[in-house]
């Protein structure tokens, strides 16, 4: 705040808003007044400059104009979403106490703080994205980690060297971050989305506490009894996020432990360079845009983590590989994806149900969602597989829920319940008694007008209500005669009079009344529908984990067959066998164009030290072996006519360069840490993808390092993946590496790619031809031409003047004019064509 003043100099009402404020002091807060949420002082500027609403004044205060913003009630959703987006925080302060029966201010709480990791309403949140809610337990040399995602209703557990934080952190979408008052952050990530929070609430004696509380005998089932860090820094997540919510977290049932062992492990460079959830160029294709076929929300979220987690080899593995092989069969994925058309993001709505937050339309799409399951079942149950019978039984039909849900609630109900119409006519006795009261109201007023008319004999006279002023009896300024003794005025128009008499007002008291008991009635009877919905939700939870299973699953079976992949195998020796392996995404921009290559490692042979001319391929036909391994680690089939997998830990990549100028760290040195962690990390059992390291830097230093980490590399076993420009490479003679090159042909000054991986080192640069093709001036061109056969005549003289060289650094092409001649077939030319030629060869030799 603001506001130096002395409390009791302000209005009752603003001492009411200080005391809210004092509880969320850095939160916005939206304080509700009727049909409005009001912000003041500080908040109001601030979202009035955030959320582009009108900044004005309310009255006075202390003497003081208070600055004042304010959203209506009935658009706060979207207000709310762009606030989240920009991690602001918003405490909600709603009116609690009734308006009528108030002296001074109506009493007001705060029902609720959103952060942007603990959002659970549908409206704030995007069906495809997963913000988590982060908390850090360090202590040492480790740290416990333990991710929320509230409106999914999962806990995921870790434990880790401290060295491995930013890396954890940087593997997942963290919306928020909460943490111990003395820790610090890893560079790299956002100070603002982190909370530091009293130590006490980390601490095992509270922790435990909140543990028991949630989850009891049933902890020590979840298998993470061996990480206590990881299970205080659950039990602070769970504690903070009630804070927030106002509310247990019911929705939680268990923790999940996340063990690296289990996991095929790609790092945060790794993901990114891959493209495997996001583009390096924003919004361009990645792995996941090319897989997202899903059906449902809740598939699509699957996949996803899948992507974001692989597994190594193992039941889980095997198992999602079998289902996906049996429903690549017969009529397959396409069964079953049209039989998931109709569900809704149903894990999302159980949260809300849980939490006692679900809408009527929440209900509704519950209650779609429950009368897909049978069509569902049968569609599994036809494919006939022993592989999907698990689904069979997970898939449970929820009967009596769903006729509650469909005997209860109206075919399209509105979102909130705020002017009822929710509940079905005829499901309650009562309630259809006072709707009929307050619907017959036109009869009722059309009768009580017939018999007014007659009494007085006024003809003129009308009987009619509106919201603001109620109901009258109007009578227009055409009649002149005398008004009955019992019309009291209540309104004058240019028209017309209107009245009230004691008949009039028993009407509108007891129609005012049926609406109003008619929608706290619709309230109480959706509250006992969320009650009875309830109880059920842990064996919804677990029927919609198995249905977003086998959204995810048939759509890899779909894209199987649609895209041409085929089931990867996996062995236990080390080696990596790929025929006609084809980078997806590329291959989705390109089609048919694409070229298939081979891959090969096995015990020994390690390395593949990759040459060849820009744009020729090398980069892709690394990021395709990374992918394809990728895939096959998520149960998924490959684009590859064959691939033979043996056990992979880790995926590594440096590829590309980019500047990490927030981190304060420059090309090459982020170039250099990311080679260094793949040398601290990698193991034998490695997948490793180098692209073009030590160029950021001078050319015998990158030479000498890119040398030095292949050798360590070749010796360590990894399966690595070399990409350089350094011919001089080449001749590393280590055991268990090979070369192979791009190929490219020369026709004249053009350079044609072949994209074919070819046995042995490139023989040529096509650098110029490249810069050509991206069109450099000519002029430029030629001159480098010039400069470039200067700098070859130079290093060839210094190398045969000189000791004879280890590193014949630019010993490579033959004279360009020399290399023309070679490669010309003079009985193909014409007259014109050898002038030509003549020309080009002379200004070559200059
Ligand atoms: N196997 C292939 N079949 C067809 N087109 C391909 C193939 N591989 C690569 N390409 C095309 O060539 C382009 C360049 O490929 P890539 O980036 O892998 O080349 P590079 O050798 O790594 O180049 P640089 O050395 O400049 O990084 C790709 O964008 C793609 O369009």
């Amino acid at each position: 705040m603001t506001d130096p003043t002395p409390l009791q100099n302000h209005t009752p009402m603003m001492r009411q808003y200080f005391g809210l404020k004092e509880q969320c002091p850095d939160a916005l807060l939206f304080y509700r007044m009727g049909d409005f949420y009001e912000l003041f002082f500080d908040d109001a500027e601030k979202a009035a400059r955030l959320l582009g609403i009108t900044l004005t004044s309310r009255g006075q205060s202390a003497g003081q104009a208070i600055p004042m913003a304010g959203v209506p009630v009935q658009s706060v959703d979207g207000y709310l979403a762009k606030l989240v987006r920009l991690g602001e925080r918003v405490a909600i302060g709603e009116q609690i106490g009734d308006p009528a029966t108030a002296k001074g201010p109506v009493e007001r709480a705060i029902v609720r703080v959103i952060t942007p990791g603990t959002i659970i309403d549908g409206a704030l949140l995007d069906a495809g994205q997963e913000p988590l809610l982060l908390a850090l337990c360090p202590d040492g040399p480790r740290c416990g980690l333990a991710w929320l995602d509230a409106a999914g209703g999962r806990l995921m557990v870790s434990e880790v060297a401290d060295t491995a934080i930013a890396d954890a952190i940087a593997r997942r979408p963290v919306a928020e971050i909460i943490a111990p008052e003395d820790t610090s952050l890893p560079v790299g990530i956002d100070p603002q989305k982190l909370q530091l929070l009293e130590k006490t609430g980390f601490q095992t004696r509270r922790t435990e506490a909140v543990l028991e509380r949630y989850f009891g005998e049933r902890l020590a089932s979840f298998g993470c009894n061996d990480w206590p860090l990881a299970l205080r820094a659950a039990a602070a997540l769970l504690s903070y996020a009630e804070t927030q919510l106002r509310s247990n977290l019911t929705q939680i049932q268990r923790i999940h432990p996340e063990r690296t062992e289990e996991e095929l492990y790609l790092d945060a460079t790794a993901l990114r360079a891959l493209e495997v959830v996001e583009s390096l160029q924003g919004n361009g294709p990645t792995l996941l845009t090319l897989l997202q076929k899903t059906q449902t929300a809740m598939g699509a979220r699957l996949l996803r983590r899948w992507l974001l987690r692989p597994l190594r080899q193992g039941p889980v593995l095997a198992a999602r590989q079998e289902v996906v092989a049996a429903l690549t069969q017969g009529g397959g994925p396409i069964t079953i994806q049209k039989a998931l058309h109709g569900i809704a993001d149903a894990e999302r709505i159980l949260t809300r149900v849980a939490l006692n937050r679900a809408s009527p339309r929440d209900l509704a799409q519950l209650r779609s969602t429950l009368q897909a399951l049978p069509t569902l079942r049968t569609a599994v149950e036809e494919t006939g597989h022993p592989a999907l019978t698990v689904y069979q039984e997970r898939i449970a039909l929820f009967a009596a829920l769903r006729t509650l849900l469909e005997e209860s609630l109206v075919d399209a109900p509105p979102m909130t319940q705020r002017d009822g119409g929710y509940i079905h006519a005829g499901y309650d006795a009562e309630l259809d008694r006072l709707q009929q009261l307050s619907q017959n109201l036109q009869e009722v007023l059309r009768d009580l007008e017939q018999q007014e008319r007659q009494r007085t004999g006024i003809a003129q006279l009308k009987i009619q209500f509106n919201r603001v002023h109620g109901f009258y009896i109007e009578i227009s300024r055409s009649y002149q005669g005398p008004i009955p003794d019992d019309y009291r005025r209540r309104q004058t128009t240019k028209n017309a009079e209107r009245y009230i008499n004691d008949a009039l007002k028993v009407i509108e008291d007891q129609a005012l009344s049926a609406e109003s008991l008619a929608l706290s009635r619709e309230r109480l009877l959706f509250m006992r529908i969320l009650e009875a919905a309830a109880p059920e939700v842990p064996a919804l939870q677990d029927a919609m984990t198995a249905v977003a299973e086998l959204d995810g699953l048939s759509t890899l079976a779909e894209r199987a067959i649609t895209l041409h992949w085929y089931a990867p195998h996996f062995v236990t020796e080390s080696l990596l066998h790929v025929r006609d392996g084809r980078h997806p995404v590329v291959e989705a921009q390109i089609g048919s164009n694409f070229v298939p290559n081979d891959l090969d490692f096995d015990k020994e042979q390690r390395m593949l030290l990759i040459t060849g001319p820009n744009m020729g391929g090398k980069s892709t036909y690394m990021r395709q072996t990374a992918l394809i391994v990728l895939l096959a680690h998520i149960g998924s089939w490959v684009p590859a006519r064959e691939a033979i997998i043996g056990p992979i830990d880790q995926i590594f990549t440096r590829i590309g360069a980019a500047d990490d100028l927030a981190g304060g760290r420059s090309t090459f040195m982020v170039e250099m840490s990311e080679t260094a962690r793949i040398l601290h990390l990698a193991t034998a059992q490695s997948l490793v993808i180098l692209d073009e390291i030590g160029r950021g830097t001078a050319t015998y230093d990158g030479l000498s390092i890119a040398w030095a980490t292949a050798e360590a590399l070749v010796e360590r076993g990894a399966c690595t993946l070399f990409a350089t420009h350094y011919f001089e490479l080449t001749e590393l003679d280590l055991p268990g590496l090979r070369n192979a090159h791009l190929d490219a042909l020369t026709q004249g000054d053009q350079v044609v790619f072949l994209h074919r991986v070819e046995s042995g080192p490139a023989t040529q640069s096509y650098g110029l031809a490249v810069a050509k093709l991206a069109g450099v001036p000519d002029s430029v061109v030629r001159r480098a031409r010039q400069r470039l056969i200067q700098l070859e005549d130079i290093a060839q003289q210094s190398v045969s003047n000189t000791v004879p060289a280890q590193l014949p650094l630019f010993q490579v092409a033959p004279h360009p004019a020399v290399h023309r001649l070679s490669q010309l077939e003079p009985d193909q030319l014409s007259p014109r064509q050898a002038l030509d030629l003549l020309y080009t060869l002379k200004e070559l030799a200059q």
